[in-house]
Parts: structure tokens; sequence; C-alpha cells
């Protein structure tokens, strides 16, 4: 008896204990699956968010990209990258002013006097010659393109003067013959009186057509042509020859002193009479005109 009502006791306790712990694992359950319910919910919102942020990034991405892109354009306008140049210390630096430079021997010259690392100003009317030749230079410090006609006074300082303007074809000297005469004769009075003020060097460009229609072949530079002073090619001819003579009039006064450059490296006018204080004058007579 004694040991029955002992076992429902202990079998009523254990019922008991046996719920307890029923109750404690289903809320131990629920407990976890409420916290992985909250994990889950808390991860979803997060990744709506992130997602929603990704997709804000690439709309603005869209946006800001070609603006990019214009900024990348502007700035490669404006770094433009310009051919080598030798630095020159101020004392070997010379303003040189190249008449006719944006012409094809004016542009070659400009080229090589840029990249030996002299200050170069360039003056042209674009005749014949065109921007494009020098456009390469166009913004670096040591280079200035000015639209100018010779025929007008110009009042800069240089050191140096290659006189170039001139129109150098037939169909282009003979198109406006008047104005070749002009060029050539006020055009390099006017570069004369320029280096003379400043007391500048110059070197005149003249042409083989100052020989006319030559009996020597080859000329020499002492032959003096065979010129007609009234033929269809006499506007540039004369025009060159009286350049020519203008030059070594200026220099027998010794307002300047032959030449610093000359054909083929030779002088090519003595310069015994001129003081040592003058400057320079040349002159180069192109064989292939
Ligand atoms: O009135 C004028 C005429 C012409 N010019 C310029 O002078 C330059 C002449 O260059 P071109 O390319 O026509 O000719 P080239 O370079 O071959 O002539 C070169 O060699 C021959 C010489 O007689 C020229 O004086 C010299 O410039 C051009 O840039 C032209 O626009 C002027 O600046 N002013």
């Amino acid at each position: 008896m004694v040991n029955k009502a002992l076992q429902r006791l202990v079998s009523a306790v254990n019922r008991r204990r046996m719920k307890l712990l029923l109750g404690i694992a289903l809320i131990a359950y629920v407990a976890s699956v409420w916290g992985n319910f909250v994990n889950m919910s808390f991860l979803l919102n997060r990744s709506i968010q992130e997602n929603g942020e990704l997709k804000i990034e690439r709309k603005i991405e869209e946006i800001v990209e070609p603006l990019r892109e214009k900024i990348r354009d502007l700035e490669k306008s404006f770094t433009q990258k310009y051919p080598p140049v030798k630095f020159l210390s101020e004392k070997d630096r010379k303003r040189i002013l190249i008449t006719g430079g944006a012409g094809f021997v004016g542009s070659h010259l400009t080229d090589k006097l840029m990249m030996d690392g002299h200050e170069v100003t360039v003056v042209d009317n674009f005749f014949t010659g065109r921007k494009r030749n020098v456009e390469h230079w166009i913004g670096h410090e040591n280079f200035e393109l000015i639209n100018h006609d010779v025929v007008e006074p110009l009042y800069i300082e240089v050191d140096q003067i290659y006189h170039l303007a001139s129109p150098a074809s037939p169909p282009n000297y003979m198109y406006n013959p008047i104005k070749t005469l002009k060029t050539n004769t006020i055009g390099t009075l006017n570069m004369l009186g320029l280096a003379k003020r400043v007391g500048a060097r110059l070197l005149l460009a003249s042409t083989s057509e100052v020989y006319g229609d030559p009996e020597v072949h080859p000329q020499s530079e002492g032959y003096w042509g065979h010129v007609n002073p009234i033929g269809p090619r006499a506007c540039y001819d004369e025009g060159k020859r009286v350049a020519e003579t203008m030059c070594y009039a200026y220099m027998k006064q010794c307002v300047l002193l032959p030449p610093f450059s000359a054909v083929a490296g030779q002088e090519a006018w003595p310069s015994e009479r001129c003081s040592s204080e003058c400057k320079g004058m040349g002159l180069l007579r192109s064989t292939v005109m």
C-alpha cells in the first residue's frame, strides 16, 4: 500500500517535472524561433537598405560618368602637349621675330628655334601661310602669334629678326604685284627700322630669282643677275633685289653688321667696315625658288 502510494507520488512528481521541462523546452524553442525571426527581419531590412543604396549609387554614377568624361576632355584640351623644348639660361635665350613664320620655311624655322629654347614671335598676314603650321606652339609660354602685315610698322622688343614675309611662288606673288612690291620694300624697311631701333640682328630671306633669267650656271654670290624690270616676275625679283639693297645700305651705314647667318654658312657681305658695337645683318638667297 505504502509502496503504491509512494509510486503514485513519484510518478506525480515526475509528470510535473516533465511538464515543467516540456514548458521550458517550449519556451526555449519559441525564444529561438523569435530570435531567428528578429535576426532575419534585421538582415532583410539591411539588405533592402543596401540594395536601395546600391541603386541610388548606380543612378548617381550614371549621371556623373558623362560629366567626368567631359571634364577629362576639357583637361586634355588645356594641358596640351608641346614638342620638347630645351632650357636656355636668360643670357642665351633670344627674343626672336619671324615674319612670314606661318609659311613653309618660316614654320620649320619656328620649330627649330622654339625647340632650341628661344622665345619666338611669329608675325604673318596669312596670305599664303596657315595658322595650322604653327598651331602646335599656340599657348606655349615662349611663343606668340601675331596677325600683322609687315607693310604696317611693328613695335616690339626683339634680339633677332628673320624677315621671311613675302609670297614666294609665281601665282602668289603675281596675284597682286603691287602688294608684293610693297611687302618686299615697305615691309623690309619697317623691319630694318625695327632692327635699328631695338638693336636687333636681321636676316633677310631673299631668293635666287634676284638673278632673273641667269646666263651663268650655277650663280655665284658675285653674279649680278639678268633681270627684266618690267617682266611678269619683276614684282618679286625686283622687290627682293631692293630688299637686299636696303639691307646693304643699312649695313653700310653701320646701323647693322653682317651677318649672323648667310648662304651655306658663308658671309654674304664683307664686315670690315663696321664697328664691333654694331649688330648683325644677314642675307639668305634660297636657290630652290
Ligand atoms: O604680305 C605678306 C605676304 C606673305 N606673308 C607670309 O609670308 C609667308 C611666306 O611663306 P610661303 O610658305 O608662302 O613661302 P616660303 O616659306 O617658301 O617662302 C620663303 O622662302 C622664299 C622667300 O622669298 C620668302 O620670303 C620666304 O618666306 C606666308 O606665311 C605668308 O602668309 C606675309 O606675312 N605678308
